[in-house]
């Protein structure tokens, strides 16, 4: 579900759309914020209710391109786990990344290149788990797929037979004057029918060879251009759909108006088909600086802090548990049998 604002209605009036996880059409529907909330919490029920879970699709890349063709921009957000995964699937965000950003936000290492592929085949399929609509995009982690190409697409089959759910790789990918390996990678993926997101710009997995997490395609017009015919030899290599990360807003709807493939932009403005952030960061759900991209929609990390600083205080003072709402009771008779017993056996 998603929804936007319209200056020229009324304040508490909200058109949206949602892609029908039924038929793959787009309901439009103008309604108040309140009856939005309430169709909003309905649909949810209807979805991801354990007994009724059979009669809901997933979207497909095909659903994701109606959208894209009817210029509604889409929502991509990534999770790590099946409880971040339920939080996105429940918000019928469009699609679901299992990034190698996990390896810093979750896993605690200081680059995406650390995290062995083992690792995170663990969390794709815990994300998979999680039930609702949401397509599934599982990155290709450094390391799976650089020493060859027949490697890696063993690597890519392996992601796709996680889960039925796992519905397309990511694969970052340079720029195309120095990256011909990575591209026919992706072409030979997309050949043997496994669908492809690309990955350009700002590619954390090559932070090394680029000088750090520094915005791409700003130092001369010639970056640009690269960039550019990266992303159009991508969509002719069968890419569904490319990331654009940190480059600037201008160059990046440039590109998004120069290919027939959604652009999902990180740090890359509104000129994008759509959007992708990083779960840990929207969320708030850990301390300290989050890239300057970020938009934070929530405060997890400090909530989290707070309720546990709480718990032990109140644990500490006696306040919890407390009876008799947080326990367990016993008749009296069978208490009385008890303390008879015990009082025989210490004779
Ligand atoms: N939590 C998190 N969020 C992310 O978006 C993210 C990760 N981790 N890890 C992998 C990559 C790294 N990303 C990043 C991280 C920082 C900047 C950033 O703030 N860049 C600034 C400062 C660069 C500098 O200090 O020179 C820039 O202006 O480019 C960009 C992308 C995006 N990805
Ligand atoms: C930041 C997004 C696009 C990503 O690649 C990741 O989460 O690894």
């Amino acid at each position: 579900m998603f929804s936007r604002h319209y200056k020229d209605l009324q304040p508490r009036t909200v058109a949206f759309a949602r892609l029908s996880p039924y038929n793959g059409s787009i309901e439009l529907s103008i309604t108040t914020t309140t009856m939005f909330a309430r169709i909003n919490s309905t649909v949810a029920r209807r979805l991801y209710s354990s007994h009724s879970s059979a009669a809901a699709r997933n979207f497909t890349i095909a659903d994701i391109h109606s959208k894209y063709k009817q210029g509604i921009p889409l929502t991509m957000c990534t999770a790590y786990d099946y409880i971040t995964a339920g939080w996105v699937q429940q918000s019928q965000c469009d699609m679901l990344l299992v990034g190698d950003s996990l390896a810093m936000t979750s896993l605690g290492y200081d680059s995406t290149t650390e995290l062995p592929f083992e690792e995170f085949k663990y969390h794709v399929k815990s994300v998979a788990r999680a039930p609702g609509p949401s397509l599934i995009v599982a990155d290709m982690p450094f390391g799976t797929f650089e020493q060859s190409h027949s490697y890696g697409i063993a690597n890519a089959i392996d992601l796709m037979k996680l889960s039925s759910r796992v519905a397309s790789v990511k694969v970052e990918v340079g720029p195309h004057t120095r990256d011909t390996y990575t591209l026919e990678f992706v072409r030979k993926l997309c050949e043997r029918g496994i669908p492809v997101m690309a990955h350009i710009g700002l590619t954390p997995q090559r932070a090394n060879a680029l000088g750090g997490f520094k915005v791409q395609g700003n130092k001369s017009a010639e970056e640009i251009v690269e960039l550019c015919e990266t992303a159009q030899m991508l969509e002719r290599a069968g890419c569904w759909a490319s990331v654009i990360e940190c480059i600037p807003q201008r160059a990046a709807k440039y590109i998004t108006d120069h290919v027939g493939i959604p652009t999902i932009g990180i740090g890359a403005g509104s000129g994008t088909s759509g959007q992708v952030l990083v779960i840990a960061d929207m969320l708030g759900m850990q301390e300290g600086k989050v890239p300057k991209f970020v938009k934070k929609y929530g405060d997890l990390g400090d909530s989290a802090s707070k309720s546990l600083r709480q718990y032990i205080d109140e644990v500490e003072s006696r306040v919890f548990p407390r009876a008799p709402e947080h326990t367990f009771k016993i008749k009296d008779s069978i208490w009385e049998e008890f303390e008879q017993q015990m009082k025989l056996r210490d004779r």
